[in-house]
């Protein structure tokens, strides 16, 4: 008797990779696929949750790259669902940096600071560009600004860093598809796109996702692979067997070495899985019985000067999102991150309202409620996006896509142009089943060609057993 659970390829994960790259396999032919998830939805990094009345984004937030020559799909995605979006303008913020009195920068000091920040990390690129320096070579920087650098070009520094140009310039995602961001203000989330998506080819009925295709709540926690096919051993005892795998687990998720390969992939590909710089961002939403902070389009974001760099220091009210709704979401990330996941969300709070009351006085009324993500303890996502180093080695990116014989790789990580990106992740499904697709063809060529060759030795042996009679 067959394996009930047997297909021809297994898909592990549900989030927008794994969605597109299932998609794409049953729109062409490939029909009997198993899609396991680890958790109870898909989405994986788009997910919406409901605070403060309103639905707030803890993964990914905004549409990027909109307004260009091309057209962004997940743009286009965002129009074929009715998605609401509200263009989002960041140039504002430099004009809203506070002090920890209170006081508002002056815009020339403001500006002037910007510049220089601005001015400092081009020429860092530049000399990375000319292999003047090391990746990690600080020399140049320092050269052109202060060793020692004040609470403002601190602030600067973390937002154009960490929060504006977080991967190699220039960033193709403005280049190929434009320069604006659109902020998804929609009470059904950004993740309404990824359920459409899937809508389009399993089983549905009001709004759940009945199809026996779509598995949830499947850890997958082994991958062995032979000659003739995947094995695939979930944690709750399960197997699965396939022709081939895609595996779109973040890299994080690689990492960790929460799935075990049989026989253990190959030392280029781990070595370029340990070589993956891994971001944490966090998006922590502070919900308030009233709105005490300065309000209009202009105002949406404002920066927080300190000395500590990267300790709570860019902020954004929700109000041009949803009028009303009293919301601030403070954005960390990396070292912050990791280390406000280790404590309570009690002491989040604590530190938060004391940065804001360092802002906006004393007088200011405390938060009612927090949101904490925590993406980096996440054990299936185990930080937030890659990041891949400035000026980044081809070789690294070919070797992080590159399959190992039957088992295929995608998500944003393997996206060569938009890593990092809920677009990477939507494009890269769709040429991993691509490149998946080619292969069943060639793998089918390669056995007709061998039944052809059996045949036609039987033939012979037949003929010439028949002329020797
Ligand atoms: C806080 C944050 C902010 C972001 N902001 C933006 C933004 O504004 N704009 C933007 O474009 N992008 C943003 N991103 C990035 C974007 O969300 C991702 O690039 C994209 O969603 C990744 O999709 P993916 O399919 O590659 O991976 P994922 O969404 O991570 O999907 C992988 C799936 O695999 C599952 N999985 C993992 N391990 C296993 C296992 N062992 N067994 C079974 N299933 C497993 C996971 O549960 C997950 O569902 C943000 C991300 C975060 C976290």
């Amino acid at each position: 008797m067959g394996n009930p659970n047997r297909c021809s390829v297994i898909i592990v994960g549900a989030g927008i990779s794994g969605i597109s790259a299932a998609k794409v396999l049953t729109e062409n032919g490939v029909d009997d696929v198993v899609i396991l998830e680890a958790t109870d939805r898909i989405g994986g990094r788009i997910r919406k949750e409901e605070f403060g009345g309103v639905t707030v984004e803890l993964g990914a937030g905004w549409i990027a790259g909109v307004g260009g020559k091309q057209s962004n799909p997940v743009w286009e995605l965002a129009h074929q669902s009715n998605l609401r979006t509200i263009l989002s303008d960041y140039s504002n913020a430099r004009y809203n940096i506070y002090d920890h009195s209170g006081k508002i920068f002056p815009s020339g000091i403001a500006a002037d600071s910007y510049k220089k920040a601005v001015d400092s990390a081009i020429q860092k690129l530049r000399n990375q560009e000319s292999n003047v320096v090391d990746d990690d070579d600080d020399s140049i920087l320092s050269e052109t600004t202060p060793t020692q650098k004040t609470p403002i070009e601190l602030a600067i520094d973390f937002v154009l860093h960490d929060f504006e140009m977080a991967e190699v310039e220039p960033i193709s995602t403005y280049v190929d598809f434009g320069e604006r961001e659109y902020l998804v203000a929609d009470e059904r989330g950004y993740e309404y796109l990824v359920y459409k998506m899937a809508e389009s080819f399993l089983d549905t009925s009001e709004g759940k996702i009945l199809d026996s295709r779509l598995q949830l709540n499947k850890v997958v926690g082994e991958i062995q692979q032979s000659r003739n096919g995947v094995l695939v051993k979930t944690e709750d005892g399960c197997f699965y067997e396939a022709n081939y795998v895609i595996l779109s687990a973040s890299i994080g998720v690689l990492q960790s070495q929460l799935i075990s390969f049989l026989p253990p992939l190959p030392r280029w590909k781990t070595e370029a899985i340990l070589n993956c710089e891994v971001m944490v961002y966090t998006k922590i939403f502070l919900k308030f019985p009233y709105k005490f902070w300065p309000c209009g389009p202009d105002k949406e974001f404002f920066i927080y000067a300190y000395h500590r760099r990267g300790y709570y220091t860019f902020w954004q009210h929700m109000e041009n999102a949803y009028p009303g709704c009293n919301i601030l979401v403070v954005t960390l990330t990396n070292e912050e991150s990791k280390r406000i996941e280790a404590q309570t969300d009690e002491e989040t709070m604590k530190e938060a309202m004391e940065v804001l009351r360092n802002m906006f006085g004393p007088e200011i009324p405390d938060a009612i409620n927090i949101l904490v993500p925590r993406w980096w303890n996440n054990p299936f996502q185990r930080g937030s996006y890659t990041n891949y180093p400035i000026y980044v080695n081809q070789q690294l990116l070919r070797n992080i896509k590159a399959p190992v014989e039957r088992i295929f790789f995608t998500g944003e990580h393997t996206s060569e142009k938009f890593s990092g990106y809920v677009h990477g992740g939507y494009l890269s499904g769709i040429e991993t089943s691509k490149a998946l697709l080619e292969e069943i063809r060639k793998e089918n060529e390669r056995k007709t060609e061998g039944q052809a060759f059996l045949i036609e030795k039987k033939l012979n042996i037949l003929l010439y057993n028949t002329v020797v009679i």
